[in-house]
């Protein structure tokens, strides 16, 4: 890539639209557009002043393809820090293609994913972590993600890395006068509060990494695994929470063969939903493939839905007790089962749901109500609601209860919060760096080798907000963008 060139490409998306802008970046784009654009009046875009638009028609030879509105940023003062040219033309795929190809004729260079953004990084407009935030941004499809980028692409974030860089900087550039000194034996570096900085350090990064585990899941969505027998109603809840006829439903047991998949957002927060197949036994091949994927997908889940439905919840699974509490040694059919399924994934939070409650009478559910409560008081962390995916009774109180389990309360407050697998990655190895450094000073290590610790650190650091980085790593982050951003 030669950053010399100027580049074009479509900042909006291809295909018809009411209005689609061409965006030219680079050190000619101004002298590029302005002989093809003639503007109303007399004025010639050239010697218009930065952050103005303008109305004019955009000719190709002595043919005019289009009439535009042109805006002009002049170098730093723009979104990539060059020179930059936006065309608004009308939305027809023709017209994008012919201004685009009049504009390479003229000099330009069709721009690849993310030169825009990357080129924006390198003339210090935003740091690495900023950039990145952008195809975040453009990502984000819920409250929740969006929030998350726009904190890091307003350098939340990065403030907070910088800050600890300069201070551990500063205590790196005090050590290694010492190393000058050696002779003389001085202590430039304070060691009372160089143990206090290194512990902030180490609250900050430790804080920061914990909040990964609750950005990637953010960002991503958080998987909720719907499983249960055959026919209980599994696709006919999907349907409910996505508000559509998204997987087939039937009274055949058996209907969900291969998994289904579809996000939604309930609170801000992603949910993404996966309907499985049934879990039985069966002689049939296919079916007992989908079995096979519906216990990786509960693996893969964050948290799993387990449906019964009522009236054979009634009969089989809880038999009508006497009245009194139960005699403690022998849960029901209900609570074995769920033991099952949580031997089998400890630690996976477990939503019990009844459904086809429709089916029951008043009295019914009423006595449903009280044996669930009873029989499963002794299942340790287990919630259970009562619904009907086919009515949609209950699937709202559905959506609250999965909201609580997710902590949305980190959300609220503004802490920063780690949503990139890199900057965790970067994170971890800057703490490790740290934690030798605290060893090393416990020890009475000397400067020059508490310097080195220092150093390593100041570098993972370096690596989040692009300080230190290669074309490789830039390479890989950018391509993952679109054309035009
Ligand atoms: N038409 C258009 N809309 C857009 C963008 C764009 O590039 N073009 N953006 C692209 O993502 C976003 C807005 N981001 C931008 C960021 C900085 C500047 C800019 O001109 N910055 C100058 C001047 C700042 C000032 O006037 O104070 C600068 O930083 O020096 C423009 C857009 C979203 N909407
Ligand atoms: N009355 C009543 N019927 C329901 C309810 N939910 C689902 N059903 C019916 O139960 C049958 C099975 O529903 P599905 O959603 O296909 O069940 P499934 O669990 O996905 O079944 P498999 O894909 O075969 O494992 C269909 O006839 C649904 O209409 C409900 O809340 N009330
Ligand atoms: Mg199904």
């Amino acid at each position: 890539m030669d950053f010399n060139d100027t580049i074009v490409a479509l900042a909006t998306p291809s295909g018809a639209g009411a209005i689609s802008i061409i965006r030219v970046s680079g050190p000619q784009a101004i002298l590029i557009v302005s002989p093809v654009f003639k503007p109303k009046g007399k004025k010639v875009l050239a010697e218009q002043p930065s952050h103005t638009l303008h109305l004019g028609n955009l000719v190709g030879g002595h043919r005019n393809l289009d009439e535009v509105l042109v805006s002009i940023f002049r170098a730093p003062k723009s979104y990539t820090g060059e020179e930059t040219i936006e065309i608004s033309c009308h939305g027809s795929p023709y017209i994008q293609q012919e201004i685009l190809q009049l504009l390479i004729r003229k000099g330009c260079r069709a721009a690849e994913a993310g030169e825009f953004t990357l080129r924006a990084f390198l003339n210090g407009k935003m740091d690495l972590s900023q950039a990145e935030a952008v195809a975040d941004l453009i990502n984000s499809e819920n409250a929740a993600s969006h929030q998350m980028a726009m904190q890091q692409m307003r350098g939340g974030f990065s403030n907070e890395i910088q800050k600890l860089r300069e201070e551990l900087l500063n205590f790196a550039s005090l050590i290694e006068l010492e190393l000058d000194f050696a002779e003389e034996d001085v202590e430039f570096a304070n060691r009372e509060q160089f143990q206090n900085l290194i512990s902030k350090i180490q609250t900050v990064l430790k804080r920061l990494i914990d909040s990964f585990a609750t950005g990637n899941v953010l960002k991503n969505g958080i998987p909720v695994a719907i499983v249960g027998e055959p026919n209980v109603g599994k696709s006919t809840l999907l349907n409910a929470l996505l508000n559509e006829d998204r997987a087939i439903v039937s009274e055949i047991a058996g209907t969900t063969r291969d998994t289904i998949e579809d996000e939604i957002s309930i609170g801000g927060v992603g949910f993404r939903f996966i309907d499985t197949a049934g879990i039985r036994e069966t002689k049939d091949v296919v079916e007992s493939i989908g079995i096979k994927k519906t216990f990786e997908k509960i693996s893969q889940a964050q948290i799993v839905i387990f449906l019964l439905e009522a009236p054979s919840a009634l009969r089989s699974s809880l038999p009508r007790r006497q009245a009194g509490p139960p005699k403690g040694e022998k849960l029901s059919e209900i609570s074995i089962e769920i033991e099952k399924i949580r031997n089998r994934f400890p630690q996976k939070p477990i939503l019990i749901i009844i459904n086809k409650i429709d089916r029951l009478s008043e009295k019914e559910l009423q006595n449903l109500k009280t044996d669930l409560n009873v029989s499963l008081s002794g299942v340790e962390g287990s919630h259970f609601l009562l619904l009907s995916a086919k009515t949609g009774a209950g699937v709202e109180e559905l959506k609250n209860k999965l909201l609580e389990y997710v902590n949305v309360g980190a959300l609220r407050n503004s802490d920063t919060i780690v949503t990139n697998s890199r900057h965790y990655a970067a994170l971890l190895k800057a703490l490790e760096e740290i934690n030798k450094v605290e060893d090393g000073l416990n020890a009475n290590l000397s400067g020059d080798l508490l310097a080195i610790d220092i150093r390593q650190a100041l570098l993972h650091f370096g690596e989040i907000t692009g300080e230190i980085t290669n074309d490789d790593l830039l390479g890989n982050i950018f391509a993952n963008f679109c054309i035009g951003k």
